[in-house]
């Protein structure tokens, strides 16, 4: 079972520019959350500090009864190892096979013999699908093969935390999807707590259970994912439903002059688009965090966007039986 990651008050600045401030938020243990925000807002420095490559200015990051920032580094390198972390580009070493990369945290942080390692390898190679492609090298395979690779060595020492930064930058929409699945069962499958830093809108609305949003130096809003899926507050609206209308602009934050512009021209964010129903894993079975569509909506009085939830697996949905013609292609009458 993965461990809950507790953040409290946590500031970053680098000589004296505050990235963000304040900020305070809590990963439930095994879950999936995901964290959105305009780009330069520091989603990677925030990432960089919970796995202590950066130390916070103020505040607290505790988990399993350790407090990260007060740690000495002889206690942070061992903490660290509760940690996979999935770099943006896959951070694999370029003359190293794919095999030696995933190898190379066993070899650096434990004592286990090549057969071991080999086994571990294997097993990991296996979960992210890239079982025979052991001997090859990084440049030798697709940029979605790379990340999965570099999950596969994010797994290796069976952490109970796994931060993803974008892990879908540069992948095509299917390849994307398959690693969204691929994310899905792997949290099914090791039940470590996951964090995604994404842009990925789809993605950010379908995968997660818990979803935060940076903005302009401070956590806008972090909850289950219906909280901010069905919320009005201008700017989460804004964001997750990809609209150039609101408070964000092109430099971040839209000055006065702007808003007032866009109000006096009367344009308004567009009515909130359905909620969709959550990716399900391969396996048939429901997420271990599942709660029922709609039910954080239902005990909070929020009426959710019409259509929400509508969208179910194809496998639950009725099969309709269609007319001869419109099987071979003619337009149903
Ligand atoms: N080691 C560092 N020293 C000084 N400034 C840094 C350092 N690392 C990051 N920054 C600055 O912190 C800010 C946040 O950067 P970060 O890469 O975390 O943003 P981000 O939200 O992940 O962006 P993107 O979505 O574009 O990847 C940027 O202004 C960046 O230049």
């Amino acid at each position: 079972m993965g461990v809950e990651v507790a953040v409290q008050g946590l500031t970053k600045s680098f000589g004296g520019q505050p990235v963000w401030s304040d900020v305070s938020l809590t990963l439930p243990a095994g879950e999936i959350s995901v964290l959105l925000g305009p780009s330069g807002t520091g989603k990677s420095v925030f990432l960089k500090t919970l796995v202590g490559l950066l130390r916070p200015d103020r505040g607290d990051i505790w988990i399993s009864g350790h407090n990260l920032p007060r740690l000495s580094e002889r206690a942070l390198y061992e903490v660290r190892k509760l940690f996979g972390v999935l770099f943006q580009d896959g951070a694999l070493f370029g003359s190293m096979t794919i095999y030696d990369n995933v190898a190379f945290p066993l070899r650096e942080h434990t004592r286990k013999s090549e057969a071991q390692i080999r086994a571990v390898v294997g097993e990991k190679l296996e979960m992210v699908g890239l079982t025979g492609a052991e001997r090859k090298l990084p440049g030798e395979i697709s940029g979605g093969m790379r990340k999965r690779a570099g999950l596969a060595r994010a797994l290796v020492l069976d952490p109970q935390i796994i931060l993803f930064d974008e892990p879908d930058s540069g992948l095509d929409p299917v390849r994307t999807a398959y690693l969204n699945q691929l994310i899905i069962d792997l949290n099914q499958r090791t039940e470590a707590t996951f964090l995604i830093v994404t842009h990925d809108i789809n993605t950010a609305r379908t995968v997660p259970d818990n979803i935060g949003l940076i903005y302009h130096g401070h956590l806008a809003m972090f909850g289950p994912r219906e909280m901010l899926l069905s919320s009005t507050e201008p700017v989460v609206r804004q964001f997750l439903n990809a609209q150039r209308i609101g408070p964000i602009g092109m430099a971040e934050e839209k000055d006065a002059e702007e808003l007032r512009a866009e109000a006096q021209a009367g344009v308004e964010l567009p009515p909130l688009p359905p909620i969709p129903t959550q990716l399900q894993p391969s396996d048939g079975r429901p997420r271990r965090a599942e709660r029922p569509p709609g039910a954080w909506c239902r005990e909070h009085g929020v009426t959710p966007p019409p259509g929400s939830f509508a969208d179910r697996p194809a496998a639950d949905r009725p099969t309709v039986e269609l007319p001869v013609g419109a099987r071979n292609g003619e337009a149903a009458k």
